[in-house]
């Protein structure tokens, strides 16, 4: 086939139209609404992941039907590249013009343009591997994705229901099949026998952790986690909550990870089971987040989030890379955002190379990739360590001189297993997290007292249009619009360890506030007060202005 199968597209096409009223967008998330308006978009990014694959002589691309920590109602989608990673930034772009493409005929017509522009030989196979969430409008959504698949002509594979980092391995693992960088068997039971066994590498002599609790956030995370559960027997025992996947309205519902972090609060329904002093952890709804907590005597909640993780990994790391005598050719380092807490920026930063991104993950990711071993997480959990192919290598030829030499070795190399380098994987994380903790013999208040959080607010703000902010030094000042970074820093001033940024969402049509001060009082009024300022600065009217801004 070397022209497109414009026949087969345009009787496909007709069955999936585009709601006339609808703008879509590729954001940092993928196309993400509600469930009931992608039914198009859906068709059409399957369309888009054949010529994406045909682009990379056949390579697989991945699809995943997620909409992660959103409401129910919410569904999304997301291309996932060969090496498992995000969908290269200037087919976001081209993703974009398909969506919004009004009807059959335009459709076509942005398909051919593409193909001449990006010169796709269209004689090439096209590959895609493809999954869903539990959300009841998966499998419509599916079905129409798969009407894409065929109009192309694409080999298609269903992944069926699983969990987005799954699907991301899946990727990596299918395209590296059969070579010297073989990633895993292409298969879920692959990937669960991958991470479980190097666990109980990791683990083996140690003395066997308390059981942990894991707030499934009744999403897909809940299938995997019971799984992953069998795979790893009696080396570690989850006990797993909120795994009512098929219970209406009960997804992300005052539970899971981004619950956990926005309301800086225990998930109601693990009250009458979490003791004083036991761990315990969120996943979020596709379970590629991952915060952990614990309730202190008093019964007080504290939080563990991604940054008190990055902490945790990144030193554990590093001593073992001393250990394994490699400290003078691996370099470790770490990537955030400014999202991160003043406190663990500290902490990091006085030990090793940190670098601040803005936020998203190909953002984090991309600039983890510089290192020989880059460290990265989002405060809001999501994130993963990657060891270069250098380093990888390093790692198989390096010769130990002592048997302490050799024990920080063979454990470097079970983490390069246990850890999902695709990307940000609650349960691998959650894996690596309790090998931390066992190495160190730290129960959840040993690990939180690595540094001290800053107390910190994250206020959303609606505003008339959002494209007008624009920000720079990775997001942490705006540049317009003008004179407000000036308004700031003069209240910022008046706090001690004072810290506040402003930037527009790139997933939710509003503006963010973010402030950080030494006492929680003072970090609450800082953030108020910004958010005050920009509501007003930026022609917010006074009838709506909410109660709470300063
Ligand atoms: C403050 C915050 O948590 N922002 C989130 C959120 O992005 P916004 O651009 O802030 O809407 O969604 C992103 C995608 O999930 C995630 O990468 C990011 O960390
Ligand atoms: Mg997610």
């Amino acid at each position: 086939m070397s022209t497109l199968p414009v026949e087969a597209i345009r009787e496909f096409s007709e069955r999936h139209p585009k709601p006339g009223h609808l703008t879509y967008q590729y954001g940092t998330a993928g196309f993400r609404t509600l469930g009931n308006d992608l039914d198009s978009v859906m068709f059409r990014v399957g369309v888009l992941a054949g010529l994406r694959s045909k682009r990379l002589d056949g390579r697989t691309i991945g699809v995943m039907v997620t909409a992660s920590h959103n409401p129910e109602p919410d569904n999304g989608v997301k291309l996932v590249d060969p090496r498992g990673e995000m969908l290269e930034a200037s087919w976001e772009g081209h993703a974009t013009v398909l969506a919004n493409a009004s009807n059959t005929s335009a459709f076509v017509e942005a398909l051919e343009t593409l193909v001449k522009q990006l010169k796709i030989d269209l004689s090439k196979p096209a590959r895609v591997v493809y999954a869903r969430d539990t959300r009841p409008s998966g499998p419509a959504l599916v079905g129409a994705l798969e009407d894409g698949l065929k109009a192309l002509g694409v080999e298609a594979r269903n992944a069926g229901v699983t969990t987005t980092p799954i699907l991301h391995y899946l990727v990596r693992a299918i395209n590296t099949k059969g070579t010297k960088d073989t990633y895993g068997d292409d298969s879920a039971e692959g990937y669960m026998q991958k991470l479980s066994s190097a666990f109980k590498k990791l683990i083996a002599g140690k003395p066997a952790s308390p059981p942990l609790l894991v707030d499934c956030a009744n999403g897909v995370g809940a299938e995997a986690a019971a799984t992953l559960s069998r795979y790893l027997g009696e080396s570690l025992s989850l006990i797993l909550h909120n795994t009512a996947t098929t219970t209406s309205g009960a997804l992300n519902h005052a539970c899971g990870a981004d619950f956990v972090k926005t309301q800086q609060k225990l998930p109601p329904s693990l009250a009458a089971h979490l003791k004083p002093g036991q761990r315990a952890c969120s996943l979020d709804g596709d379970a590629d987040r991952l915060i952990y907590f614990y309730l202190d005597e008093r019964s007080q909640f504290h939080m563990l989030d991604g940054d008190k993780i990055a902490a945790l990994v990144a030193a554990f790391i590093v001593d073992l890379v001393k250990a394994a005598g490699l400290e003078e050719e691996i370099r470790v380092g770490i990537v955030q955002t400014a999202y991160a807490n003043g406190g663990s920026t500290k902490y990091l930063a006085e030990r090793l190379p940190v670098r601040c991104v803005p936020t998203g993950v190909k953002h984090l990711h991309h600039a983890a990739e510089h290192y020989d071993v880059g460290v990265y997480f989002e405060a809001n959990g999501h994130g993963t360590v990657l060891f270069s192919p250098e380093t990888q290598a390093k790692l198989a030829e390096h010769q130990p001189s002592t048997p302490a030499q050799s024990t920080a070795l063979t454990h470097l190399v079970n983490l390069t297993n246990l850890i999902n380098q695709t990307v940000g994987d609650a349960l691998s994380d959650m894996l690596l997290v309790e090998v931390v903790l066992v190495h160190r013999s730290y129960g959840a208040f040993e690990w939180d007292s690595l540094y001290v959080d800053l107390p910190n607010r994250l206020v959303k703000v609606v505003v008339a249009d959002r494209n007008i902010f624009k920000t720079e030094d990775a997001e942490r000042r705006l540049v317009s619009p003008p004179g407000l970074q000036a308004r700031i820093d003069e209240l910022v001033r008046k706090y001690e360890a004072g810290r506040a940024f402003v930037r527009p969402s790139g997933t939710e049509d509003v503006v963010r506030v973010y402030a950080e001060a030494r006492v929680r009082a003072q970090a609450d009024e800082l953030a108020y007060r910004v958010a005050g300022l920009v509501y007003d600065e930026t022609g917010g009217d006074p009838a709506t202005r909410p109660a709470e801004f300063l």
